[in-house]
């Protein structure tokens, strides 16, 4: 088994609150392991750019409660051509780093399979780090505890001054491709529709319940549209909408990056700490390829390949039909 003495992290893709707390997580374990740790700015960016700096314990005090990341995340095209790849190699290799945290998405670790392979002497380890909630092998990914939390904020302001003028509104969450926040969102909010990306939505369905609202004397509406609906975003649903249904005043609010900012919640703060922990422990294990994940409340260990080839996102039908009865 090759042992590991030098460990560089990075985070890469989307931003996301628990990001800081898995960064602080990561260098302390790290140290008091006798590792040395690099901190590389802007994700794959600053691999292939050589844009790196040693971290010692207190280069991570103060942290914890901070949304975004430290290290600055980008997403970075040149890292996806076999030359971009050489060259972030050639860097690692040329500081003596043997093992890399990335903290990401989907792409991130697609992008840390693909290197490893080519360059298997670097070990590689996932952290799952996206407010989407859309990575196989984590029940829970960074952010999407604080992320949720935040629309929860802003949705119950806007049914204050929904219920207020007798109004419906559209709410665009962030999800191009996954309807995690929008769910929870919609189940906390007590939305009366939930569109999401992994659902085509029947429009005429969605007027009916809009207009059956009506007629039982509902004061306000609200529509949670995930970004990536198939429809559109909140602008489209609510032009289709307004058409047929009259007497309700329509307004549209994209939520947008604010959902994205913010100091982790406790839970991110926790799953961040624990998951940093796990991830430095498990590659002074020998293990590589792998990403670190939290199920039913364990740290579980998924192969890469496993967690990227698994990872469609399977849509909760029991929540959604839940969500639709208790809003009646
Ligand atoms: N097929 C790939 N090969 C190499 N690198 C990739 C690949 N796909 C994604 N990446 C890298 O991962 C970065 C982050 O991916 P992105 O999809 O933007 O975010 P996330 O990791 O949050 O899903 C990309 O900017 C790119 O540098
Ligand atoms: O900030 P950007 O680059 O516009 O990206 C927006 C996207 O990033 C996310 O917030 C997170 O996506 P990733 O985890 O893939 O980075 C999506 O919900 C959203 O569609
Ligand atoms: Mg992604």
């Amino acid at each position: 088994m090759h042992k590991i003495s030098k460990l560089a992290v990075l985070t890469s893709g989307g931003d996301a609150p628990g990001m800081n707390p898995c960064i602080r997580s990561i260098v302390r374990t790290a140290i008091y392991n006798g590792l040395e740790v690099v901190g590389i700015r802007r994700g794959y960016q600053g691999l292939i750019e050589d844009d790196m700096f040693p971290m010692g314990t207190r280069s991570v005090s103060n942290i914890l409660n901070l949304g975004g990341t430290i290290l600055k995340t980008a997403r970075c095209l040149p890292f996806r051509t076999d030359e971009g790849q050489e060259i972030a190699y050639q860097n690692l290799k040329k500081r003596g780093i043997d093992a890399l945290v990335v903290i990401g998405g989907d792409g991130t670790f697609t992008g840390a399979l693909r290197f490893s392979k080519s360059y298997p002497d670097v070990a590689v380890m996932g952290v799952p780090g996206t407010i989407d909630n859309d990575l196989y092998g984590s029940t829970y990914t960074l952010g999407f505890d604080t992320a949720t939390n935040t629309v929860i904020e802003a949705i119950d302001k806007i049914r204050d001054t929904a219920d207020a003028h007798d109004r419906l509104f559209f709410i665009e969450v962030m999800g191009r491709d996954s309807g995690a926040i929008a769910l929870r969102a919609g189940i906390s909010c007590g939305a009366e529709a939930i569109l999401l990306p992994e659902k085509e939505t029947a429009i005429d369905d969605l007027i009916e319940n809009l207009k059956s609202g009506q007629s039982k004397k509902k004061s306000s509406s609200i529509v949670i549209v995930a970004e990536g609906d198939k429809h559109g975003g909140a602008y489209d649903i609510a032009k289709l909408v307004e058409k047929q249904v009259k007497n309700y005043d329509i307004k549209v609010t994209i939520l947008g990056h604010l959902q994205r900012g913010g100091s982790p919640s406790a839970f991110d703060r926790v799953l961040g700490s624990r998951l940093g922990f796990a991830a430095v422990n498990a590659l002074i294990a020998g293990k590589t390829q792998m990403m670190v994940g939290l199920e039913a409340n364990y740290i579980k260990i998924t192969s890469l390949e496993e967690a990227l080839t698994q990872h469609e996102f399977k849509l909760e039908e029991d929540l959604m039909k839940m969500a639709e009865i208790l809003s009646i």
